[in-house]
Order: structure tokens, then sequence, then C-alpha cells
């Protein structure tokens, strides 16, 4: 779709080598706000695949100064984006907010998550790369070392659209590696910004190239393209498949991080309001689109009934507007799709027999109409059968399945494609042992709601979350660089 441009809303261009650049088919694409699809955000370019090109010629060239500096020198620069992200937090904030619909405060948590990822990264310019490893010759060293890949292409989602991002930039930049960064199109503003606080802390010029447009075009292009050595991927499951078919085929590198079905158990023993507070944040903030969001929350019989009224009781109150509101609670669905794809899982939920309790209707009233807003769901007498106790929603449905047994538990807990993260209520160590040893989830949480990652601690999911690689803390070394096994003797 051609879009023409308004006056008063600016436009966003791609940053190529340094500059701010059209793209070059002349045509952009605007970014609407959720909360009011009337309201343009900002107008990005929709680029084509000569763009995608100069910037991985300009990534290419950049990219040998850039792994011949130290890594405390690439540190510095990382010290300098966090400071100027800082600086811009609540104007970046607002404008994620504007662009995808999460709260303010969510908002501006994220990008604070952002800059202390910066910092951390920062600092691991500073730490060892290599293992001395005694070898069999008396007189050789025998060690390792790593190396970038050379140029990495980031494709990212709109339901984190700093904090996912710079979990990818900041590891690739910091291991020696130059950038092509394709943000998902409907959070593209928010991208726009956060290159900008690269630029202004000096980044030189072809180290992080920012090319926005639409998956197919720059998203599959990435995947293609020779001069990329390594792909990291967040967003559905099927995307993630086609990156994973493009880059074995080509051989590139590459790292997936997909959905999730994420389960909370509620032990008959848990402390009831603390699993209530955890389910309804770890369920319904971001509106459910999280990738570690809880969806099905397993409840053992004896405490079925108080912890569902306790659970009814609290999401009746959650108030729904715009997230730039400061009565707001929960804000839309990021995009009319997202909502339609909510609805849709809301109806077969009715369909496949699942009592509806609470929610299930779009809002449209006081205001609300011109949005994507979706009432907070929840069912009860869901079953492992049911599309929606199999789906990814990516929205504000909580299913309740009753169990017996904690084992019965577990078993529904894993009875899913998916393994991204999973939480248990209890004070039993019983029971947390079992969760610990049994349950098939790369981040398994004990009296902790399932979202809400530790940026110093590997991220990843197990099964079909991802592609068996980890984001984040340390773990993010071994998808940005390669091992050299080093033998020296005189
Ligand atoms: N794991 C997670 O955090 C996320 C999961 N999702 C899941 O995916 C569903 C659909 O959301 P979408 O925005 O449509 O996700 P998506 O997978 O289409 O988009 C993610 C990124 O991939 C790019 N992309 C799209 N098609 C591509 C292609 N053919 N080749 C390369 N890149 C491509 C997009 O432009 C975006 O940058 C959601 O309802 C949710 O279930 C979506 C976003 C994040
Ligand atoms: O729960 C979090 O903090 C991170 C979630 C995430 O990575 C995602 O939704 O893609």
């Amino acid at each position: 779709m051609r879009v023409t441009t308004e006056t008063n809303v600016k436009t966003y261009m791609n940053y190529i080598s340094g500059e701010w650049v059209a793209a070059s088919t002349n045509q952009v694409v605007a970014s609407m706000n959720p909360a009011n699809k009337e309201e343009i955000v900002g107008y990005v370019q929709r680029s084509g695949k000569e763009d995608l090109d100069q910037a991985v010629q300009a990534a290419k060239k950049a990219q040998v100064p850039w792994r011949k500096l130290s890594g405390s020198a690439r540190g510095e620069y990382l010290y300098k984006i966090a400071n100027v992200l800082e600086k811009r937090i609540d104007e970046i904030a607002k404008c994620m907010t504007q662009e995808m619909g999460k709260t303010f405060p969510e908002s501006k948590g994220e990008t604070a998550r952002g800059i202390a990822i910066l910092r951390y990264y920062a600092g691991e310019g500073m730490r060892k790369v290599g293992d001395v490893i005694p070898s069999t010759d008396s007189e050789a060293l025998m060690f390792t070392t790593r190396v970038p890949l050379g140029v990495v292409g980031l494709i990212t989602p709109w339901n984190f659209p700093v904090a996912i991002p710079i979990w990818k930039m900041a590891p690739a930049l910091i291991y020696g590696n130059t950038v092509i960064f394709k943000p998902a199109q409907e959070t593209s503003v928010t991208a726009a910004k956060v290159v900008e606080c690269f630029e202004e802390a000096g980044l030189p010029a072809g180290v992080l190239n920012f090319v926005t447009g639409s998956g197919s075009v720059i998203g599959q292009g990435i995947i293609d393209h020779p001069g990329i050595s390594g792909i990291s991927f967040t967003g559905s499951d099927q995307v993630g498949k086609q990156v994973a078919q493009g880059a074995v085929a080509r051989g590139a590198k590459f790292q997936l991080e997909m959905g999730g079905k994420n389960p909370v158990i509620v032990a008959n023993d848990a402390d009831l309001d603390q699993a209530v507070e955890a389910t309804i944040s770890g369920g319904l903030r971001s509106t459910g689109q999280k990738c570690t969001a809880t969806s099905r929350v397993i409840v053992q019989s004896e405490v079925f009934e108080e912890f569902k009224a306790k659970l009814l009781a609290k999401v009746k109150e959650i108030k729904v507007g715009d997230g730039l509101h400061a009565e707001t609670w929960m804000g839309p669905c990021a995009s009319e799709n997202q909502l339609k794809t909510v609805l849709s899982y809301i109806e077969k939920g009715i369909a496949d027999g699942a009592t509806l309790l609470h929610g299930g209707k779009r809002i449209e009233a006081n205001g609300l109409e011109h949005g994507f807003f979706v009432e907070p769901t929840v069912f009860e007498n869901v079953n492992s059968e049911m599309i929606i106790a199999q789906e990814e929603i990516f929205g504000p449905v909580l299913s309740l399945i009753k169990v017996d047994a904690i084992e019965q538990a577990l078993e529904i807990a894993n009875d899913v494609q998916y393994g991204l993260s999973a939480s248990i209520f209890t004070k039993n160590i019983g029971n947390m042992l079992s969760f610990i040893n049994e349950m098939d989830a790369g981040l398994v949480r004990i009296n902790a709601e399932s979202a809400g990652v530790e940026l110093q601690a590997p991220f990843g999911g197990m099964k079909q979350s991802s592609s068996g690689s980890r984001e984040q803390g340390q773990a993010a070394i071994e998808f940005f660089t390669a091992i050299k096994t080093v033998f020296v003797k005189a």
C-alpha cells in the first residue's frame, strides 16, 4: 500500500553506513496507534532488496575495523548508548505505548531493561573469551579464543520493541559483529528512535544498519543474503521455521526464539493470593502478548473453586484502555490482526466446549471503539484436546484446568509442542523438585510468574519454542561468536 504522508507526522528513514536515507522504492508505510487507529505515529520506509544490499555492504566494510577494536573500546560505545537511551527514556517509552499499546509504566520498564542490557554487555567486553587446554605436546600452548561471525541479521517482533532488539544488538556488537537490524513493521518508529541513540553515541558508520520493510522482502532478504553469516530471530513459529530452512540451505548460523504455551501449576498448598497475582501479571500484562505469558492455569481440585473466585474478583477489576492513561492496567492488542486472532481463539474455545467465565468480547464502549481492545478473558472446563490449550494465542486469555494430583498437572503442563516458561505455586519441596526435574521448559519458576526474564541469565526454550540456543547473559556469546582452537609451538 502506498501511503500519502501527512505533513505533521514525522517520516523515519533507514540508517545505512552512518546516514539516514530514504528507501530506494520511494515508498513509506504508516505506523498506527492500536489504541486509536486514526492516529498515525509516524511513517517508516518500505525498503526493497537494494536497500538491504547497501546495508550489507556497509556492514561488511565496517566489520574489520570494528572487530579490531578491543572489547573494552567496543564496550565504551555501549555505555554511551545506554546513557543516551536513559536520557530519552520517557520519550521512547511513550512512543512504544503509542505504537504497540502496552501501558506507559510497562514501556518505561522495558526501556530501562534495554539500558541495563547495554551496560551488562558493555562489561562483557572485558571478560574472558577462552580457555587454556593442556596439550599432549608438553612444548605447545593450546587455547581457545572466539571470533565474531561477521555481519549478522537481526529480525525482531513488535511485542518488546526496545528490549528484544537490544538483547540481540548489544551482544552482537560487543563480540565484534556488525549488524543489520530489521524491526517489525508495527514498531519501526520506536526502533528508529533506539537506533538514533546508537548514532548519537557516535557508533562508527556501518557498524549498525537499520532497514525497515516487510517480512517477506527485508526479512526474507536477510535469510537469503550471502553476505550475512548469522541470523537471530524472534517471532512466530511459522516464520522461525522459514528462517531455519533458509539459513541451513546456505550454511548460515541461526537462532530462533518463538512461541510458548506456558503453564502455571497451582498446588493444594499454594499461597493462593500470590498465585492469583502472578497468574494475572504473567497472563494479562502486555495484553498477554509475551512469549512467556501464562496461558494455561492448572489448579489442584481442593483449591480450584477458591482460586477461581479470587482470580475472577481481580480480573473484574482490570481497567482496559489507552496505555498512556494513568488509570489503565491493560492496553489494546498491538494490531487489528492480533485482535482478530485473539477473538477467533475465543470462539474456538467456546466451540470446543470450554466454559467462558469472564470476558470474551471486543471492547467498543467509552471511546475505545477506535482501538483494538479486548476484554481480559477466563475459561474453565478446558482440557488438553482443545485448541485454546494447545496453540499460542498471544492475547489476554487464561484457561483453567482442574486436576487431582501434581503428577497429572505435570503431564498436562508438558502436553504441548512448546517448552518456554513454566511456573508452580507450592510450599512443598517434593512438588518443587518434581517440577524442576520433570517440566520440559527452558525457564522453570517456583512461586513466581512465568513472564519477566532476567537479562543476566540464559533465556530460551525447549521443544518448538526455540532452536535450542540461548539468548541473554553470557549464553549470548555462543551464538554471536565462533570458537577458534589455537595450537602454538615455538
Ligand atoms: N516469540 C515471540 O515473542 C513472538 C511471537 N509471535 C507470535 O507470532 C504471531 C504472529 O505475529 P507476527 O507479527 O505476524 O510474527 P512474525 O513472525 O510474522 O514477525 C516477526 C518478525 O519476522 C518478520 N517476518 C515476517 N515474515 C517474514 C519472512 N517471511 N521472512 C523473514 N522475516 C519475516 C516480521 O517482519 C517481524 O520482524 C503472534 O500472534 C504470536 O503468536 C509474534 C511476535 C513475537
Ligand atoms: O517475559 C519476558 O520478560 C520476555 C518475553 C519475551 O522475550 C517475548 O515475549 O518475546
